[in-house]
């Protein structure tokens, strides 16, 4: 199957009616319930923020093992003690790697959440263990109980969606149900009132991610946004980009093929006489509706930016030009389609000019903008309402045609 056809199919898979998310849903839970609705650039920043606070969880953990000794030392029969040791050095080495797993994925969302659900579940799995193996003596484990208690209490800490915080959650229930079940207390009233206290603790940090992830993200859009169309703003646009790229130059030196980045730099047409003719308000619904058009045709996945005054930028990681093509020219031609209703009723219309390139592995990302913008003005000079995709006419498929 062709590349292109490869993108249309995509962009059919995230049109289609996601089911976690009903239009009725509030937007504030839509955003907190899972990452279908975070940009790019938020699951980056969503991802550092994991990865200092798992740091630190494992860090703490990690420096109170030996501590804990101590305490076992000091309370637990001599035959119990030596296996108990073990497992918290197998615990610490455990922690250990979940240290330098936070160390090493920077803005990996998924890497650190794994690296998230290993450093909660493997208390879970020690306390497990402990009940398996000292099912009869329990009552001298002072403290152990508290385990899965402590570890949905901890789920509160960091800005987890809802799904994802449910799904560690759950496990731990699911792992203290079995564990009141080889204890044989699971009927009993002491059974019952635990299970009952971790499914009202969960639900209190369910209600921390839900209020720590919509506050992170109302922030994040208030201070990357631009105002007037809700699009990313321009500093924001070259730090992601500048991530991009550096992601793409450690595959590059890791000797991986690394995936295509390809820029669309687009100017409204004439925008000065609209807003002379029309006034600035209708201007304004112009740009808002431009915006729109770019975030209907373009993936979730791809960061689109108001570069300045009537100037887009749309980054497109692993799509090569040639597919961009085709992206920009759906653009051109939705941008022709769209119209605002001026105050006197008069139907406004407008048109874009694109700049269309691929940034190339050996140069800079300053040169890749120049380029664009070049070919972008290039258009302009062309006729305006087209996209220039090569700087010189004699390549093959040069300019667009309308
Ligand atoms: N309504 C509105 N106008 C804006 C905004 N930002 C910039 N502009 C206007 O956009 C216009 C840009 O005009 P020019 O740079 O001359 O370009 P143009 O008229 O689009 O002509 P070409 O680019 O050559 O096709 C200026 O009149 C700016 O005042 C904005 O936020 N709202």
């Amino acid at each position: 199957m062709g590349k292109s056809s490869e993108r249309r199919r995509f962009s059919l898979k995230l049109k289609r009616q996601n089911p976690w998310s009903p239009p009725w849903m509030p937007a504030s839970l839509r955003d907190s319930l899972n990452n279908r609705h975070h940009s790019r650039d938020f699951n980056f920043a969503r991802s550092e923020y994991l990865r200092t606070r798992v740091l630190f969880v494992a860090i703490v953990f990690f420096l109170l093992a030996p501590l804990w000794i101590v305490v076992d030392y000091l309370l637990l029969p001599e035959e119990m003690l030596t296996n108990l040791v073990a497992s918290r050095l197998i615990l610490m080495a455990l922690l250990a790697l979940v240290i330098i797993s936070a160390l090493r994925n920077k803005h990996q969302l998924n890497r650190i959440r794994n690296t998230l659900a290993l450093l909660l579940l493997l208390p879970a799995i020690f306390y497990f263990a402990l009940v398996i193996f000292y099912s009869d003596r329990m009552i001298s484990l002072v403290g152990y109980n508290f385990i899965p208690l402590l570890i949905i209490a901890f789920l509160s800490v960091f800005p987890l969606t809802l799904i994802e915080s449910l799904g560690i959650g759950l496990t731990v229930i699911g792992i203290q149900f079995f564990a009141l079940t080889e204890l044989n207390e699971l009927t009993t009233a002491y059974g019952g009132q635990n299970l009952g206290l971790l499914v009202i603790v969960l639900a209190i940090s369910l209600w921390a991610n839900h209020s720590q992830v919509s506050t992170l993200l109302r922030l994040y859009r208030q201070a990357s946004m631009d105002s007037l169309t809700q699009l990313l703003n321009r500093g924001v646009l070259l730090e992601q980009l500048k991530q991009l790229c550096e992601c793409r130059d450690e595959k590059l030196e890791a000797n991986d093929i690394p995936a295509p980045i390809t820029l669309l730099m687009f100017d409204l047409d004439k925008f000065k006489r609209i807003n002379d003719t029309y006034g600035h308000s209708v201007g304004d619904q112009v740009l808002q509706v431009f915006a729109q058009v770019l975030r209907d045709e373009l993936r979730n996945n791809d960061l689109i930016a108001r570069y300045g005054g009537e100037e887009f930028i749309a980054v497109l990681p692993g799509t090569p030009k040639i597919d961009a093509i085709q992206v920009a020219e759906r653009i051109r031609l939705q941008s022709e389609k769209a119209t605002v209703i001026a105050h006197d009723g008069e139907a406004v219309n407008f048109t874009t000019s694109i700049g269309i390139t691929e940034i190339r592995f050996d140069e800079t990302l300053d040169a890749a903008l120049n380029r664009v913008d070049a070919r972008l003005y290039k258009a302009k000079s062309l006729g305006r309402n087209r996209y220039v995709a090569y700087d010189s006419p004699k390549q093959e498929d040069t300019y667009s045609y309308f």
